[in-house]
């Protein structure tokens, strides 16, 4: 066996070396658990041997009562002290198992490439990293430890008696495997439904998530009543899942649990005739008969444990198939000093199966200028910023930032050289500071407040009750759009990054709005390289180079004068927008 290869089980499980460790470690601490109860039950045993000693004409020790008492004392000690430490063991280490695979799975979809996105929605995610991971540490706290442990003692105590009368051990135990085996042979059934029930909840978070996030537009058109019917629909095919699921397995255990019963009838019968031949004392008898009573117990937990270690290995299944998604790679030690940009025969597509949004593009983007990326709607401008910032890989051609390939690049070394102002800013659920903070975790107080002034926030966040100590709620929703841009130009200030992609808000602004906003990203862009994609052309003729899509492709480029004399694309455009400036509503 190769040596860092990981045992069956924990790979089953999807445990790390520690949780692998702490897992034994609960299950040795959960068969202790169950050996404890078993001394309290002993003592009970020898008591009733000594009150029962006058039916076979002896006397009743007391001394004897009182130091089974004393041991009955002690015994109650030992179940508690063996209680806690397992509770400790199991519920303690699943609970940081839980928070590590959390973690790991957020670190994982971070370095995910955005196609990943395309293809799964924002409560997929959640359900992966919130209900499967719940899934599986409830199995792991409550379930998988009592579950080996129960089995451990049962085949002991199996062993054991054996010893002492192997007839009678035989008539207690013979329903178990029985009983075992109706429980897995509805393991198929189990899956199926299992998973249908998983789908089902899946469908309804998602129902749930786009409910509650597109209330505003739901109200704003009148489709309460039709998104509220599709919200039902999913919750109520949710709960005949749950229920088609839940009785499934309900009539394969409950089958099982007659058949275990049956048992007890059969010890009874193996005892009176083997009594009846003399073939076994009344004392050892009545203590089969105890333990046939208790044994039981244990074997029925498993039995209603089982199902639900099949379910977890739907979540488990699940959370391996994201875990197994491809992350994006790359040199993290690269010291870029250049930073032209150049695209050689660039394709690139969203889909396998939809149309290329680049094709065959080749341009350079200077370093130390301001380029432009006009053109119209969905002509290509947010994918070729897209594809420079690695949130995707080109499927043909390289994109190269100073002569260094960015396939080749860690993304997260990559992001280092950029800042970013996109349209859709997003915002925390935390302080105006600590929202632009995010720019640059370690810069100092002062710094920040240089970075907010020069993006002018001052001028509406010194207005708020707490300025800067402001919070703001999720995704900042109180804030107009110019102060939510104007924050998140404060943050890329922050970060100070050598190339700068700019997003031009498509919203008009009231003028002083625009104003504020065009003074802060004069600071932002000096002396940095620039990509604007640019909505409104009047705002880009001054930059240094336009670039102007069409359909994937570079149409033309040059500098405004350029392109206007040419009398191409960018002259319609740009003639469109002048026409339109003197409209009035
Ligand atoms: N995440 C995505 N998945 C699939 N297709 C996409 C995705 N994003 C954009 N596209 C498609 O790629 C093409 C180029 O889109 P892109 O957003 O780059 O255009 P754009 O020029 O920036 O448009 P706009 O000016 O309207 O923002 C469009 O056909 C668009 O539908």
């Amino acid at each position: 066996m190769p040596r860092n290869r990981k045992p069956r089980l924990q790979d089953a499980l999807m445990l790390t070396d520690k949780g692998y460790r702490d897992l034994l470690k609960a299950t040795l601490a959960c068969t202790l658990t169950n050996f404890s109860l078993m001394l309290p039950f002993m003592v009970m045993i020898q008591m009733l041997v000594e009150v029962l000693k006058p039916l076979s004409g002896g006397e009743i020790s007391w001394n004897r009562m009182w130091i089974y008492l004393g041991l009955g004392i002690i015994a109650a000690l030992l179940v508690f002290l063996a209680s806690k430490n397992d509770y400790k063991k199991c519920y303690v280490a699943s609970y940081m198992e839980s928070e590590n695979t959390r973690i790991s799975l957020a670190e994982h979809i971070r370095r995910l490439p955005m196609s990943v996105f395309n293809s799964k929605d924002l409560s997929e995610l959640t359900t992966n990293m919130m209900g499967d991971v719940t899934t599986s540490e409830h199995v792991m706290s409550h379930i998988i430890p009592q579950l080996f442990a129960n089995a451990i003692s049962i085949t002991l105590i199996c062993i054991a008696m054996a010893f002492f009368d192997w007839r009678m051990a035989l008539a207690v135990y013979a329903t178990v495997p029985l009983a075992f085996l109706i429980v897995l042979a509805s393991r198929k059934m189990q899956r199926r439904l299992g998973n249908k029930h998983a789908e089902a909840k899946l469908a309804a978070a998602g129902q749930v998530q786009e409910y509650i996030e597109g209330i505003k537009v739901i109200k704003a058109c009148g489709l309460d009543g039709e998104k509220f019917t599709a919200l039902e629909e999913a919750l109520r095919a949710m709960k005949n899942l749950a229920i088609r699921f839940e009785l499934g397995t309900g009539v394969f255990i409950t089958g099982a649990q007659v058949v275990l019963q049956a048992g007890i009838g059969i010890t009874v019968l193996a005892g009176t005739y083997l009594i009846t031949g003399s073939a076994i004392g009344f004392i050892p008898l009545l203590m089969f008969l105890l333990i046939v009573t208790r044994i039981y117990g244990p074997v029925l937990t498993e039995l209603t444990l089982l199902p639900e270690l099949l379910y977890q290995q739907i979540a488990i299944g699940r959370m391996r198939r994201l875990m197994e998604e491809p992350t994006m790679e790359g040199d993290t030690d690269v010291a870029l000093k250049d930073y032209t940009i150049q695209f050689d025969k660039v394709d690139f597509r969203y889909n396998k199966e939809g149309e290329a949004a680049i094709k065959e593009m080749s341009v350079t983007i200077p370093a130390d200028s301001i380029t432009a990326l006009v053109g119209p709607s969905g002509s290509g401008k947010s994918t070729v910023s897209r594809l420079v910032a690695r949130f995707w890989d080109v499927n043909a051609g390289t994109i190269t930032i100073g002569g260094r390939d960015v396939k080749t690049i860690d993304p997260e070394e990559l992001m280092g050289y950029m800042s970013f102002v996109f349209q859709d800013v997003v915002l925390f659920n935390d302080t105006i500071y600590n929202n632009i903070r995010i720019g640059n975790i370690n810069a100092t107080h002062d710094e920040i407040m240089a970075a907010a002034e020069a993006a002018c926030c001052d001028e509406f966040v010194l207005n708020l009750p707490q300025g800067y100590d402001t919070l703001l709620g999720e995704n900042g929703s109180t804030l107009s759009g110019g102060e939510r841009q104007r924050l998140s130009i404060a943050r890329a200030l922050l970060k100070d990054a050598p190339i700068v992609l700019l997003d031009e808000a498509t919203a008009s602004l009231d003028p002083e709005n625009e104003a504020l906003i065009q003074r802060a990203i004069s600071r932002l862009i000096a002396g940095k390289t620039v990509i604007v994609i640019a909505h409104r052309l009047r705002t880009i003729t001054e930059a240094d180079r336009i670039i102007v899509m069409n359909e994937g492709r570079v149409a033309e480029q040059g500098r405004h004068e350029e392109l206007i004399t040419r009398n191409g694309l960018y002259h319609r455009l740009f003639s469109i927008q002048q026409e339109s400036l003197g409209w009035s509503v």
